[in-house]
């Protein structure tokens, strides 16, 4: 049985589809970004002269709290994932993309493939993830 689900408390998706579908003993979670519930960007800040800056590793950060949290709502955690894929906007964001990234994760940790695409669905994105988890737990 597929279970779908918008987890409440998360920022809410900007279409017809959910954080995270559960089927087959597997976890599905929808590409995520730093988008906190409020619709701001976590790492993305304007100045008074209008001027944007973006922080990777910040992004990074949100990015897989907020996976962390999909997760959970189902049950499951950052431990079980299998599979990541993750979305940059400039390969030049790799290296704290990286950092970041293994503070979470070891290489006991989910597969990985990272690669850059054009653009993401909000200007103010340098990063994307999907990510599969198996549900372990009972
Ligand atoms: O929800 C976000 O902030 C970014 C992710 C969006 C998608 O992956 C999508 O709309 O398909």
């Amino acid at each position: 049985m597929a279970d779908a689900k918008v987890v409440p408390g998360k920022a809410v998706p900007r279409g017809r589809f959910p954080h995270v579908k559960v089927a087959g003993g597997f976890a599905y979670v929808s590409g995520t970004s730093s988008r906190l519930p409020d619709n701001t960007i976590a790492g993305a800040s304007v100045d008074e002269l209008g001027t944007t800056t973006l922080d990777i590793r910040v992004q990074t950060r949100a990015v897989l709290e907020n996976i962390r949290d999909i997760l959970e709502s189902v049950g499951a955690g950052l431990d079980d994932l299998v599979s990541v894929t993750a979305y940059l906007v400039s390969m030049n964001d790799f290296g704290g993309y990286n950092e970041v990234y293994g503070e979470f994760f070891d290489e006991t940790g989910p597969a990985r493939t990272t690669v850059a695409v054009h653009q993401l669905p909000h200007p103010q994105l340098l990063i994307e993830i999907q990510a599969v988890a198996a549900m372990s737990r009972s």
